[in-house]
């Protein structure tokens, strides 16, 4: 099928302008609850760097946890300290990583990330200037941590601190526990358009090359495809898996990263969260793209 990836895009918000405000912001990082829930953007970047875009696609928002994906492809072998299964329970479960004595789950619960974030932060110095130097590479634009957001979540972001220093008690964090916070808060705190996020995990649709060359092995970029698979939108991984059918990661900035492998990446935008801190419009918006489309893995 022959698929003009523009007006398929025009066709997804039309459908899902319905959506567009249901849902909730991030009530938690009170900078994040401004942001007005009637925004929708959607792009998509194909596997030979063409980009369409619709709505709001143009607009940096705050990227959250879509920055994990870039975290785990940074950070190296991660095994030894955080695993590869799904969470049943929420992103930020306290007892889940009690229950699996300080060795997250995966990389994209909180936790998992805060052990990642651990890892990068050991192998450059700095892990927050690491993604934003990879980040602007991959866009060629520059990059920034929007330092507002950041403070926001430092104010109020206690179950992240619990987490952390859960973690460091298991003796399974290298570095000081405010250090790795800090980092992991700026790396969430990056503001990225949808546009430009899709370009930067064009790296993930193209067998691990990126836009000056090799980010990962092509083994490694599968492996992180099939953990934003199984993990990528926590507890709501099954029903997206189900509806949508692709390797994806949702951040509670309402933004959507998902991979169509050989094909391209579609990144949405859409401030309303459903109740696993997932965009309710942006969730609308893949499966009606894979319909129309008949893209998806399986
Ligand atoms: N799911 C998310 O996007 C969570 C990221 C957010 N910065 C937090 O730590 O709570």
């Amino acid at each position: 099928m022959l698929v003009d990836v523009q007006s398929t895009l025009e066709e997804v918000a039309a459908r899902v302008r319905p959506l567009v405000g249901q849902g909730r912001p991030a009530g938690y990082i009170p900078a994040l609850a401004e942001v007005p829930v009637d925004r929708f953007g959607m792009a998509v970047a194909e596997v030979d760097g063409r980009v369409h875009g619709v709505g709001d696609c143009a607009t940096p928002f705050s990227v959250q946890s879509l920055s994990k994906v870039f975290t785990l492809a940074l950070a190296g072998d991660v095994a030894d300290r955080v695993g590869r299964e799904p969470s049943p329970l929420a992103f930020d479960s306290l007892a889940q990583l009690e229950q699996d004595r300080g060795v997250p789950r995966n990389p994209f619960l909180n936790a998992g990330a805060l052990v990642t974030t651990d890892r990068l932060l050991t192998r450059t110095g700095d892990a927050a200037g690491a993604l934003c130097r990879f980040l602007a590479e991959e866009t060629a634009a520059p990059v920034g941590v929007d330092a507002r957001v950041a403070a926001s979540e430092r104010s109020t972001g206690h179950r992240n601190v619990a987490l952390a220093h859960l973690i460091a008690g298991y003796g399974k964090l290298d570095n000081p526990v405010d250090d790795v916070l800090d980092h992991y808060i700026r790396g969430c705190a990056i503001a990225l358009s949808c546009a430009d996020l899709a370009r930067a995990a064009l790296f993930l649709a193209r067998g691990g090359v990126g836009a000056t060359g090799p980010v990962l092995p092509a083994a490694d970029a599968k492996r992180l495809n099939a953990t934003m698979l199984v993990c990528g939108m926590y507890d709501g991984a099954g029903e997206f898996a189900y509806r949508v059918g692709l390797p994806a990661k949702s951040g509670v900035g309402g933004g959507i990263l998902a991979v169509v492998p050989n094909r391209c990446v579609v990144c949405v935008w859409s401030p309303g969260l459903d109740r696993c801190g997932n965009s309710v419009a942006g969730v609308a918006a893949l499966e009606a793209f894979t319909v129309l489309t008949g893209w998806s893995v399986f």
